[in-house]
């Protein structure tokens, strides 16, 4: 299996991205820019080809570049962010993976969806219904999406940002999430509740290892309780603007 990763370097106007659910802090860009250096090598030190997206350097919030589109086997999904600030960010990306060879579909209005609220595992796609992604959003994905054989589900959100900000999947599939932050955990049987907020956000590298922040140290202990491997980056400038391991990189599993 080929394992690549979509990655596109923070812009020079990062300290001004969008924050929604929590209050502004200011963002060191020179650290955030060591911090993504770190977060590739870290993707590459464990096997994965990183591809850069072109930058957008006029769209503060270009580096979460999980937002603008979703990958389904040979399909990249470009999405249509639902913040009109980062509706230009698709172009790139949507340049890049026809370039490595992917089919193309798109969200198309009224519709909206950010890459951050779709979660896959094994055939199914739960999508946060939320701030950023509306039902047109999640019926157009369900079109696209459902041929493939995949099961698509809307889950309610109104506590964080994206889907991926309360919940994301350990490579058994184990759901894991931070509960005063899950709107609904009934939604995925066998749910494991993290003790912190970061711990929730997990990318995974093989079926043994994780990527997460080191914001959530008594999580990562769980997760090796557990038998996994984890390897921890420092993420503190872009967690300041609702950011998280997740949404630096598209996974790639060709
Ligand atoms: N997938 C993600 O978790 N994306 C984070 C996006 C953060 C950015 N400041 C935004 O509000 O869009």
């Amino acid at each position: 299996m080929t394992r690549k990763a979509l990655v596109r370097r923070p812009g020079p106007r990062l300290a001004e991205g969008l924050v929604t659910h929590i209050d502004r802090q200011p963002v060191d860009v020179d650290l955030a820019g060591r911090q993504w250096q770190a977060y590739v090598a870290a993707l590459r030190d464990e096997g994965w080809e990183t591809v850069e997206v072109p930058p957008a350097d006029d769209c503060p919030d270009s580096v979460f570049v999980e937002d603008t589109v979703l990958v389904y086997g040979g399909l990249a999904v470009i999405s249509r962010p639902g913040a009109d600030e980062r509706k230009p960010e698709t172009a790139g990306t949507e340049r890049t993976l026809r370039g490595l060879g992917y089919r193309v579909a798109r969200i198309e209005s009224p519709g909206t969806l950010d890459g951050g609220d779709v979660l896959k595992h094994d055939g199914t796609v739960w999508v946060g219904l939320g701030g950023r992604t509306n039902q047109a959003g999640v019926d157009q994905l369900a079109a696209h999406l459902e041929p493939l054989g995949a099961t698509v589900i809307g889950v309610p959100l109104t506590k964080v940002l994206h889907l991926k900000s309360a919940v994301t999947a350990l490579p058994d599939g184990t759901v894991v999430g931070y509960e005063p932050l899950v709107d609904d955990p009934s939604v995925w049987p066998g749910f494991l509740p993290v003790p912190e907020e970061a711990g929730s956000h997990v990318v995974v590298l093989d079926g043994t290892t994780v990527l997460m922040s080191t914001s959530a140290p008594r999580t990562k202990e769980l997760f090796e309780a557990r038998g996994l491997r984890v390897v921890a980056v420092d993420l503190t400038e872009f967690e300041k603007l609702e950011g998280c391991v997740t949404c630096l990189s598209v996974r790639l599993r060709g």
